[in-house]
């Protein structure tokens, strides 16, 4: 592309991936800087695949708010590839040392062109001071009673991990695990959640047993550093109440949330416990389908501040990716303020006392995602077509679920998630299958975008429970009525011959 004195430019992010929060953030600031917001940039990321093909290191990338492509961009870009007979590779690129910060010129059949090394830690580091307190974040680190762990799982977190927590922030490097970047990611799966997340897992008290004491405070992001797992000593923090809770205590904890939120948003199969604290709170709220792209709009036009997917994602409308560094900055500051006037007392307070007193305020949203991998397409389209078909006809859908458990509330309403963009009108339909019951409880069914196999299934089973002398209950044991219903209301033994799903989140 052009920039401003007609010389091509390349950005490389040093040692990111491309969807790296933080690369995103700075290019977008480097797009608009050079007055060529409208015509994107190259991106070459830093390879993880040294002397590897070609072809893994250029990515053009469209869009000028830093986020994720629309659906009417990814449409465009598929109906191109249609039209592509044949495609070249630059053999001949000059070798460009990505570990030495600065410009480099360079001359190319097209002209000259530089090449921009940048060191996007410092430039995240200084975004997040403009977002944070660092200097009670300090304070609550600093603090006898503060214990805290980070996994970077090998993925590119642990590169910002190691310059925000330790060197900014005063962590000891032994809060550190799994920090070092590794092409392999260490021979483990860098997917921040209680299967993957192991020794994180294990360290915080929640897997094997062990005699040394948990910290208060862990966390994970993977291997691309946008998604993030928050846990407290023996305690998990499910992803649609780590949004619900950010939301909730993000003005007085967090400075650039100070004058208020503009909105808040979630996916559709993430829990509504974020919906409890738009109402209490009175602000704009805003459901939308599964994938990051549906809030950069929102964003753009000033209507979300604050958004999370189920899928572990949280964030802001600093950036247009979810940001998992942001999350884990977002739990410390909502600990440091409640520990504001305690760091000196006897017992601080911890993420699970936080969680405990969000619900005893807004109530319980029971959740869990039953994941079956890896099924015959075939099978799952016909699942998803039966499950639509049952929908005209309630009487029928609550006979069945009363013959399966009598004692959960009736179906209201069931339909198919469809979402009308606010900002543009664009509509996407075929969102997922929702049952919803009269006391808030939900069924979702959608297939996976991402899987690579077959077809993956999720059922995403929720329930609300208002009552807080009932919110304690081990959500396995307060959603077995309603995991029977869905196992069996949507036959899926029958159409996929599971009898167990591959995950349970
Ligand atoms: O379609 P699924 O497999 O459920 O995946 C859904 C997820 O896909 C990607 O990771 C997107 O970045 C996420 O925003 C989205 O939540």
């Amino acid at each position: 592309m052009a920039a401003a004195n007609g010389v091509r430019r390349v950005w490389v992010g040093q040692d990111s991936l491309l969807s790296t929060p933080a690369v995103s953030a700075i290019i977008r600031e480097r797009i608009s800087a050079d007055g060529a917001k409208a015509t994107g940039a190259f991106i070459l990321t830093a390879s993880h695949n040294p002397g590897g093909p070609t072809e893994d290191f250029g990515i053009k990338y469209n869009m000028g708010n830093g986020g994720p492509a629309p659906e009417s961009v990814t449409d465009k870009i598929f109906s191109n590839t249609k039209t592509i007979t044949e495609y070249l590779i630059a053999e001949d690129l000059p070798n460009v040392d990505i570990s030495v910060i600065g410009v480099t010129s360079f001359t190319g059949p097209e002209g000259p062109f530089d090449v921009d090394v940048f060191d996007s830690a410092t430039d995240y580091i200084k975004l997040m001071k403009t977002i944070f307190d660092f200097e009670s974040i300090k304070k609550l680190l600093a603090s006898p009673k503060f214990s805290f762990c980070f996994d970077g799982l090998h993925g590119v977190a642990g590169a910002y991990a190691k310059r925000m927590f330790v060197d900014e922030l005063g962590a000891s490097e032994s809060s550190l695990l799994n920090c070092v970047p590794k092409e392999d990611f260490g021979g483990g799966h860098p997917d921040p959640n209680l299967t993957y997340a192991k020794e994180l897992v294990d360290r915080m008290g929640l897997g094997k047993t062990s005699n040394v004491e948990p910290p208060e405070f862990g966390a994970a992001a993977d291997g691309d550093a946008d998604r993030n797992m928050v846990l407290g000593k023996r305690f998990f923090v499910t992803p649609s109440d780590s949004v619900a809770i950010i939301a909730a205590n993000a003005v007085q904890s967090i400075p650039y949330f100070a004058s208020g939120l503009k909105g808040v948003a979630r996916s559709m199969p993430t829990s509504a416990a974020l919906d409890v604290v738009a109402k209490n709170l009175n602000l704009k709220f805003f459901e939308v389908p599964t994938g990051w792209k549906f809030f950069g709009n929102l964003m753009d036009a000033g209507m979300c501040s604050v958004c999370g997917e189920e899928s572990f994602g949280t964030g802001s409308d600093h950036i247009r990716e979810k940001d998992g560094i942001w999350a884990v900055l977002a739990w410390l500051s909502i600990l440091a303020y409640k520990n504001k006037d305690n760091l000196g007392g006897d017992k601080l307070v911890t993420v699970e006392d936080i969680v405990l007193q969000h619900w005893a305020t807004y109530g319980r949203h029971y959740y869990t995602r039953y994941d079956y991998e890896n099924v015959d397409a075939e099978a799952a389209k016909e699942l998803m077509a039966n499950l639509v078909k049952m929908q005209s006809s309630l009487s029928d859908v609550n006979k069945s679920i009363k013959e399966i458990q009598p004692t959960v509330a009736d179906v209201v309403s069931a339909d198919e998630f469809e979402y009308k963009d606010p900002v543009d009108g664009s509509v996407s339909k075929h969102q997922g299958i929702r049952y919803l019951f009269g006391d808030g409880s939900r069924l979702v069914f959608r297939l996976s975008g991402t899987g690579s196999v077959g077809a993956t299934i999720r059922i995403y089973i929720e329930q609300y429970e208002k009552d807080s002398s009932k919110t304690g209950r081990a959500s396995s044991d307060a959603l077995s009525p309603l995991v029977d219903v869905a196992l069996k209301f949507s036959k899926i033994k029958e159409y996929t011959g599971r009898s167990a799903p591959t995950v349970i989140t």
